[in-house]
């Protein structure tokens, strides 16, 4: 019998500083967050929440007023997506070319073997999907976590999307192995879409197996809710589960294949589609369907874009070009590494999605590169911002074909105004990282200069930042550096520190009242990219 026992997420998101953790005596490396501070009180949590005006047409829950305690009257809808978006008239499952079409019927493949439940988000469970936590020690929940039950309402879809990857053109590429089950409208009127990875084989499989390993999901589940936490747009995971099933992976590309056990995450965002859904019809030439797609997208995400406009891609495209911009400038101030940039991992909404081989800077260092098979660095933190200007520009050309001259060129404008929207974003950022308020014209040079101290001195990167919110302008003004400030201390080293720390108090006397407990309060504030321990979402591991 296995004992649950609830635990809440206290995680210091330094990177790698916590190297292993332990779930269900599992060990796991390389993972981003700590599990501390059990919580054995109830789960008796009640969310008010006003009836939903079009719950017939989604997924909803029918139970009123409380969260769902069952499984019974909760449902999907995948009717929203396949009343617009054309599906694959094969039904078979089996690894083809799919053309003309957004997704293919594709039924999950469960994972058989003593299948059990390492962790659920709390939060993802009770706020996103209505349903209480002691629906996840349910087997209805294990089944529908495991691809082995269909809820009613869902028709289980593989996305059909291409991309570049690694700066070439990949072809074809697709959900090899995640199974979008269906929309689910929550009571508070939010649609989001729930999707299974490892879930088996599609006919967007190519040569894999269709299933995840337990190591990689867990890196998915802990930093997609870490990235939540830290207010960085991103997928969300709801549950993990893992099995005896085998699945052979050459973790270290040494041509060493060793056993590992499949596992499955129940994922969820708004929407899955990405970069690569529209670039896989303008390759092909399938520009009404590319128009449709963009239509839908655009009425259902896009609620600043007029979908009766004329403009209206070029006015997508705006968004997009923003919001990649302010997405990157985020993942820059709390050191995050994607890893593998390519055009079918960039999200449409700009949302962070697919973790893979990404990592947290720990010594500042704008060539760190997480993914050990990116030989050249070519998705190197320090590259990040150009490789949103990459993408963007290939959103672009499969754009192209159905702007008329005048848009073309309407779009090529706004991309050139990429990075003044990125580094506008990146200045508010580290100005908050620094405790700063207003502006002055030094401020870009005060925060380069800072940044080029700690690369010097292989300062770690959050806790300089953490540092300088505790250390007192005093402190800092007579060169005194506690011990345990180790990385300011590290930073001091340079000979240009001094100099630096004169700039950052003469800039600190222009806040206007401020004080050292405000100004610490300011750079440790939740909204603070300086507070990488902002409090975590509850979880659980059983
Ligand atoms: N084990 C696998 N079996 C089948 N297809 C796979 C497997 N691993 C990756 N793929 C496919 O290879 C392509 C690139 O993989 P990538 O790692 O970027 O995606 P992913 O992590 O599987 O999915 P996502 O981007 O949705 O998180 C995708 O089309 C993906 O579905």
């Amino acid at each position: 019998m296995t004992q649950r026992i609830r635990f809440r997420f206290c995680c210091l998101i330094r990177g790698l500083a916590f190297p292993r953790l332990l779930l269900f005596g599992v060990s796991c490396p390389s993972v981003v967050c700590c599990l501390l501070l059990p919580d054995l009180e109830g789960s008796a949590h009640l969310l008010l929440l006003s009836r939903n005006k079009s719950k017939h047409e989604l997924g909803y829950c029918e139970t009123e007023a409380k969260l769902a305690l069952s499984l019974d009257f909760w449902t999907l809808s995948s009717e929203n997506l396949l009343a617009v978006l054309p599906v694959d008239p094969v039904k078979e499952n089996y690894v083809r070319k799919v053309k003309n079409c957004i997704f293919s019927i594709a039924v999950p493949t469960p994972l058989k073997s003593r299948v059990r439940l390492v962790a659920v988000s709390k939060e993802v469970l009770e706020d996103i999907l209505d349903l209480d936590l002691s629906v996840s020690e349910t087997d209805d929940f294990i089944q529908l976590v495991s691809g082995e039950k269909i809820v009613s309402g869902s028709i289980p879809l593989a996305h059909r999307y291409g991309g570049h990857q690694f700066g070439i053109w990949a072809g074809q590429l697709g959900d090899g192995r995640a199974h979008l089950l269906g929309t689910y409208m929550n009571r508070q009127g939010e649609k989001w879409e729930l999707q299974l990875k490892g879930s088996g084989k599609t006919p967007y499989s190519r040569n894999g197996d269709g299933r995840a390993v337990l190591r990689s999901s867990v890196r998915e589940f802990l930093c997609s809710e870490a990235m939540h936490s830290l207010r960085i747009p991103t997928s969300r995971v709801a549950s993990l589960v893992v099995s005896d099933n085998e699945v052979w992976r050459d973790q270290f590309y040494n041509g060493n294949i060793v056993k590992e056990r499949g596992a499955i995450v129940l994922r969820v965002a708004k929407s899955w589609f990405r970069i690569g859904s529209l670039e896989i019809l303008a390759h092909y030439g399938e520009l009404d369907l590319l128009r449709t797609l963009l239509d839908f997208i655009i009425r259902e995400h896009f609620p600043s874009v007029e979908v009766a406009e004329p403009n209206r891609y070029v006015d997508f495209f705006s968004v997009v070009v923003s919001e990649t911009a302010q997405l990157i400038a985020l993942w820059m101030s709390v050191g995050f590494a994607h890893g593998v940039c390519n055009t079918d991992n960039f999200s449409l909404l700009s949302i962070t999605i697919d973790y893979g081989p990404f990592g947290f800077m720990e010594a500042y260092n704008p060539d760190f590169v997480p993914n050990t098979s990116d030989d050249e660095g070519r998705y190197k933190i320090g590259n990040q911002a150009n490789i949103g200007i990459f993408n963007l520009n290939k959103l672009l050309q499969a754009l192209n074909p159905i702007l008329d001259p005048r848009q073309r060129q309407l779009a090529a404008q706004i991309l050139e105004g990429y990075p003044v929207l990125y580094y506008t974003r990146f200045r508010e950022l580290f100005k908050a990282k620094l405790g700063l308020l207003g502006e002055t014209k030094g401020d870009d040079d005060l925060i380069a200069f800072l940044l080029h101290l700690m690369e010097k001195t292989a300062a770690d990167f959050t806790m300089t930042f953490r540092q300088l919110s505790e250390i007192t302008q005093s402190q800092l003004q007579e060169l005194n550096i506690p011990q345990q400030f180790w990385a300011l201390n590290m930073i001091s080293k340079h000979k240009l520190f001094s100099a630096w720390v004169s700039q950052y108090l003469l800039r600190l006397k222009s806040n206007m009242n401020d004080s050292d407990s405000e100004r610490r309060k300011r750079m440790t504030s939740p909204s603070s990219p300086a507070c990488s321990s902002a409090s975590f979402p509850e979880a659980f591991c059983s």
